[in-house]
C-alpha cells in the first residue's frame, strides 16, 4: 500500500516537471504569428530569417530579445521631376490644339472653297467667326479682308484659300507682339511673376505648370502661395512645387496675403533664385476689394523687387462672362500677359483674338489639357496651322 502511494506520488511529481518544462520554455518570438505578406521588399522578407539566426547563434542562456519595435518607416522623398522644356511644347500639343480647333478652320476653308462667295458665303463665315468668339470688330476686318483677296485674286484654288485665310487670322493674332514672359533674373534679383485670375480658372494650376517650365528650362524657382483664402489652394501649389523640388512660401489660412508674396519674393532674393511665381487669390467680389488686395500685393512685393508679369488666367471654355470676368481683374491691376486655359476643351480659339483686343495685351501661354506639361507658350503660327490642319 506504501509502495503504491509512493509509486503515485513520483509518478506526479515527474509529471509536473515535464509538463514544466514543456510550458514554461520560452517561446520563439513570433513563433504561432503570422508574418504579413512581404511587399516584395527583400528587406522586410529576409527579417524572420535574421531574427532566427540570431537566436540559433546566441549564447547559452542569453534572455530571450524582444522583438524589435517596429519602427514607422521614414516618409519617402518625393523623387524630383525633370519636366520637358519650353521650346517645342505647341508643336507637342498641337494635336490637340487641331483637334479642338479644326472644326471652325475646315468650316471656314469650305465656305471659301465653294463656287458662288454671294453675300450669304460672307454672312455665313462671319457668323461662324462670330461662334468661335472672335468678336465682332475682328470677324468683320477677317470678313473685309477675305472679300478683297478674293476679289484681287480672281481665281481661288484651295492652297490660295488656305493661304489668305492664314495671313488674315496671323493678321489679327498679331505675330509679332511680344509674348515674353519675364522670368529671368535681372540685377541680381529674380524675374518675379503675379499669378491673377477668377478661382476656377486654372490659376493654381497655371501657377504649378509654369514652374514645371522653367525648371525644364534649367532655372530655379520659389513659389508663393498667396492664395490665403483656401488652404488647400496652398496645399495643391505645394504638390506643384514638390514635384519640381521648387520651395514653396505660404502661411497660415487668412494671413495676408501681401506679406506671403513679400516673403516668397525676400526668400527667391536671399536663395539667388530665378524666378519666383506668386499665386494669388481670385475669390474677391467687388471691384474695389480687388484692387485693394491685388494692388496691394504688388505694393508690398515691390519693396523687394519689381514685378516683371502679371499673368491673368483666363479659362477659355467661359466665353463672353469670362471676358467679363477679365476685363475687372485688367482694372484692378496692370496685366501684362494672358494665360488661357482650357483650350483643349472648346472649339472657340477665336477668344484669342478677341481677349488680346479686349484688353490690349498678348496671351503669352495656352493650357491645352490637365496633365502637368500642358502648358506651352503661345505661338501664332503654330495656332492658326493647327486651326486650319484637317483634324
Ligand atoms: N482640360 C484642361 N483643364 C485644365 C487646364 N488648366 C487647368 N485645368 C483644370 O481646371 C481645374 C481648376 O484648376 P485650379 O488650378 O484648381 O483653378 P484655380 O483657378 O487655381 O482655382 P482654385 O484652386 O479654386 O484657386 C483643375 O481641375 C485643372 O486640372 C487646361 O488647360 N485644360
Amino acid at each position: 500500500m506504501d509502495y503504491t502511494i509512493f509509486a503515485v506520488a513520483v509518478f506526479v511529481v515527474a509529471l509536473l516537471v515535464f509538463g514544466g518544462v514543456v510550458l514554461i520554455r520560452p517561446r520563439r518570438p513570433g513563433a504561432g504569428r503570422q508574418a504579413p505578406p512581404a511587399e516584395g521588399s527583400g528587406a522586410t522578407a529576409t527579417a524572420p530569417a535574421a531574427e532566427e539566426e540570431g537566436e540559433r547563434s546566441g549564447a547559452a542562456g542569453a534572455e530571450p530579445q524582444a522583438p524589435p519595435a517596429e519602427a514607422p518607416a521614414p516618409p519617402a522623398a518625393p523623387e524630383i521631376e525633370t519636366p520637358p522644356p519650353s521650346a517645342g511644347r505647341l508643336v507637342r500639343l498641337r494635336a490637340r490644339l487641331a483637334r479642338s480647333q479644326s472644326a471652325l478652320g475646315q468650316g471656314l476653308l469650305n465656305i471659301l472653297a465653294s463656287d458662288t462667295l454671294d453675300d450669304d458665303a460672307w454672312e455665313e463665315i462671319e457668323d461662324t467667326l462670330i461662334t468661335a468668339d472672335v468678336g465682332v470688330t475682328s470677324a468683320s476686318q477677317i470678313v473685309e479682308g477675305l472679300r478683297t483677296k478674293v476679289k484681287v485674286l480672281g481665281t481661288r484654288s484651295p492652297d490660295e484659300v488656305r493661304a489668305m485665310l492664314r495671313e488674315e487670322l496671323l493678321a489679327q493674332i498679331g505675330p509679332d507682339m511680344d509674348r515674353t514672359v519675364h522670368t529671368g533674373p535681372h540685377q541680381g534679383r529674380p524675374g518675379v511673376v503675379m499669378v491673377v485670375g477668377v478661382n476656377g480658372t486654372g490659376k493654381t494650376t497655371t501657377t504649378g505648370k509654369l514652374a514645371r517650365v522653367l525648371v525644364g528650362d534649367g532655372k530655379s524657382v520659389v513659389l508663393g502661395a498667396a492664395d490665403t483664402f483656401r488652404a488647400a489652394a496652398a496645399d495643391q501649389l505645394e504638390t506643384w512645387g514638390s514635384r519640381v523640388g521648387a520651395p514653396v512660401v505660404r502661411k497660415d489660412e487668412g494671413a495676408d496675403p501681401a506679406s506671403v508674396a513679400f516673403d516668397a519674393v525676400s526668400r527667391g532674393v536671399d536663395e539667388g533664385a530665378d524666378s519666383v511665381i506668386v499665386d494669388t487669390a481670385g475669390r474677391l467680389h467687388t471691384k474695389t476689394g480687388l484692387m485693394d488686395e491685388l494692388g496691394k500685393v504688388k505694393r508690398v512685393v515691390e519693396k523687394k523687387s519689381q514685378v516683371d508679369d502679371v499673368l491673368l488666367v483666363l479659362d477659355a471654355t467661359t466665353g463672353q462672362n469670362g471676358l467679363r470676368q477679365a476685363r475687372v481683374f485688367a482694372e484692378a491691376v496692370a496685366v501684362s500677359g494672358i494665360v488661357l486655359t482650357k483650350l483643349d476643351g472648346t472649339a472657340k480659339g477665336g477668344i484669342i483674338i478677341q481677349v488680346q483686343r479686349e484688353l490690349g495685351v498678348p496671351v503669352k501661354l495656352v493650357g491645352l489639357g490637365e496633365g502637368p506639361d500642358d502648358l506651352a507658350p503661345f505661338d501664332p503660327e503654330e495656332f492658326v496651322d493647327a486651326l486650319l490642319e484637317e483634324a
